[in-house]
């Protein structure tokens, strides 16, 4: 029998199990491809989204079906309206969701946080580690919010934006400690095309997904110097190995790793050409500075290039290994040139392939 508060669930939940009450109207904090891209799954599956933008242009563009400056060519549902206004977007929100690029989420939370509503989920896309905290996001949502982690939900997996926006079908990760929460918000996002599993490793979800895009500079890198798949094969494996060290250490449960979150995450980002982190790397493989990829990707959010500094201490204050990772920080922040980072990894001690 379900608990008091909450509903069994319905065809298509783990069978039997109680879930929190369903979760119709939902705000996307954040108009970018994957806040748009996500409200639009939201809309699929027959919630009322309301997508806060910062620019009002971008709004009224949203309030005519299109978001032409980060998913062109694709139509928003009508049950889709946004604002600029937070409160307004904020005032009736049974589920609110985070989708500003992770070194921005604390100044904005910030602002945000006195018009929470109390209680509802409160739901990160974001893939990266802070600067100078090394927190992740479900961390500093806690601690700027004033939240229990339990409030906290993390979607992760294989989400390229403009795939998703195509209705091109994908699984997703929706990780929460509380795992009715979690049911909630998978309810919430579940449709046609998106298949969310749920998971209550938020820790593990959260550093895969940040991880990732770190490798995913590193292969960039290596196509950049022209090199071919079973160099981006080895990249995509050696880089699990270094999240999962990592995971390990911190008290992830290495199954997750395995799972969308992990290695489904890492596959997508590290061999898409709509991935930013990966096309950021090659443009660095190709002899392009740091700050000419960026002038180049003018406008387009590489998260891996601020958080491998900070999953690179991350790391070390935990004395692990992250060989590529470290490779790719002095690259962006050093001036190491990535031939020199290959040959550097390819020098490394021999060793055994897991100890
Ligand atoms: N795109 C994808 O495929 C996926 C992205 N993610 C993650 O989602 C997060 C958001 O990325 P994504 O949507 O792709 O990013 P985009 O670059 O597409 O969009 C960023 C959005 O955040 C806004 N923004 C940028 N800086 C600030 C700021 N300082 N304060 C408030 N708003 C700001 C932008 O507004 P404006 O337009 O006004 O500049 C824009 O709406 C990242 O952590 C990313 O790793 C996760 C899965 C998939
Ligand atoms: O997280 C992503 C896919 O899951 C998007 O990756 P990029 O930020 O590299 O485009």
């Amino acid at each position: 029998m379900a608990a008091q508060g909450t509903a069994v669930g319905e065809p298509g939940d783990d069978t039997g199990v109680p879930v929190a009450p369903q979760v119709q109207r939902v705000t996307v904090l954040g108009a970018g491809s994957w806040g748009t891209a996500f409200a639009k799954v939201l809309a699929d599956a027959g919630r009322d989204v309301t997508l806060w933008a910062r620019r009002p242009e971008v709004a009224d563009a949203v309030n005519a079906r299109a978001n032409p400056d980060y998913l062109p060519d694709v139509r928003l549902p009508d049950r889709l309206r946004a604002t600029t206004d937070a409160w307004q977007a904020l005032r009736d929100a049974q589920a609110v969701v985070f989708a500003v690029p992770s070194q921005s989420l604390r100044a904005n939370l910030t602002v945000w946080r006195e018009l929470l509503p109390p209680e509802v989920p409160l739901v990160s896309l974001a893939k990266g580690v802070e600067l100078g905290t090394m927190r992740r996001m479900s961390q500093v949502i806690t601690e700027v919010a004033e939240v229990s982690a339990e409030r906290v939900v993390v979607v992760a997996g294989p989400s390229l934006a403009r795939e998703i926006a195509q209705e091109q079908p994908a699984g997703a990760v929706i990780a929460c400690a509380d795992h009715d929460r979690a049911v909630a918000v998978q309810r919430a996002c579940s449709n046609g095309y998106f298949r969310p599993y749920t998971n209550t490793d938020v820790l593990g979800c959260e550093l895969g997904g940040a991880c990732k895009n770190v490798i995913a500079l590193a292969c960039g890198m290596a196509a950049g110097l022209g090199f071919g798949d079973n160099t981006l094969a080895t990249l995509i494996t050696r880089g699990l190995a270094e999240i999962s060290r990592l995971g390990g250490k911190l008290g992830a449960d290495p199954l997750t790793f395995a799972g969308l979150a992990g290695l489904g995450d890492l596959v997508a980002t590290c061999t898409s050409p709509l991935s930013r982190n990966c096309s950021f790397g090659i443009r660095l493989g190709k002899g392009e500075t740091l700050a000419q990829a960026q002038q180049a990707t003018h406008g387009q959010v590489a998260e891996g290039v601020k958080s491998c500094t900070s999953i690179v201490e991350l790391a070390a204050a935990h004395g692990v290994d992250m060989p590529i990772a470290d490779g790719v920080r002095r690259v962006c922040h050093e001036g190491l040139r990535p031939r020199d980072m290959a040959a550097e990894l390819l020098g490394r001690q021999r060793k055994h392939e897991w100890r």
